[in-house]
């Protein structure tokens, strides 16, 4: 990796970490939110062998505009028009109601670039793995089941994409007899 490369995505880690600095995961122990978008760029690097500058970045990023005060805009002219738009496709619309915006995952995966849907898929298997270890406080085992099912309908229109990713996704929904 050139200098310039790992500058980038240091830069851009530092960037998320800022933003997410206050924010919590719901789990127990209530781990600093940043573990989140860092772990889903590490999966895309160590699992799907994803070495793609802007799909890193956008790993980092994802979170930042749904859940802080970070702007597209501010995106834009700190990363680029492609990262943007990564980040742009993989951000729920929090104004909708949460039935709309769960239906709109599964309506928009197939519709996404390669890049968005690689950062979605990642996004997922960490979620899955995240409730296979511990659920969110308060999460009861029909709530977890329902996470499960409705995201094996988003991955389902994210297929082709990550071989890797996918296969461990179907475990995941095999393990739990959930049909794809
Ligand atoms: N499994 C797990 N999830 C946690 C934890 N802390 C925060 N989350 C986030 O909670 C969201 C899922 O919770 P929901 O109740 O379904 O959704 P909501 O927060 O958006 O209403 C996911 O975010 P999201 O951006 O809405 O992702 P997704 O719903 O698009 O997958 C996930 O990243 C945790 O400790 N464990």
């Amino acid at each position: 990796m050139e200098p310039s490369l790992i500058s980038e995505v240091i830069r851009c880690a530092n960037f998320a970490a800022v933003k997410h600095k206050d924010q919590r995961r719901k789990d127990q122990e209530e781990t600093p939110y940043i573990n989140h978008p860092i772990g889903v760029a590490y999966i895309l690097t160590e699992e799907a062998g994803v070495t793609d500058l802007h799909v890193i970045q956008g790993a980092l990023l994802h979170d930042t505009v749904e859940d802080t005060d970070t702007s597209f805009q501010e995106i834009e002219q700190e990363f680029g028009p492609e990262v943007a738009g990564i980040v742009r496709e993989v951000t729920d619309d929090k104004d909708l109601p949460k039935h709309a915006r769960k239906a709109a995952q599964i309506e928009h995966a197939p519709h996404s670039s390669k890049k968005a849907k690689l950062v979605k898929l990642a996004d997922k298997l960490y979620n899955l793995r995240d409730l296979n270890r511990q659920g969110p406080v308060g999460w009861s085992a029909e709530r977890v089941t329902e996470y499960f099912e409705w995201s094996a309908k988003v991955v389902n229109g994210l297929r082709g994409t990550s071989k890797p990713l996918e296969d461990k996704l179907d475990e995941l929904f095999r393990e739990r007899n959930i049909s794809t």
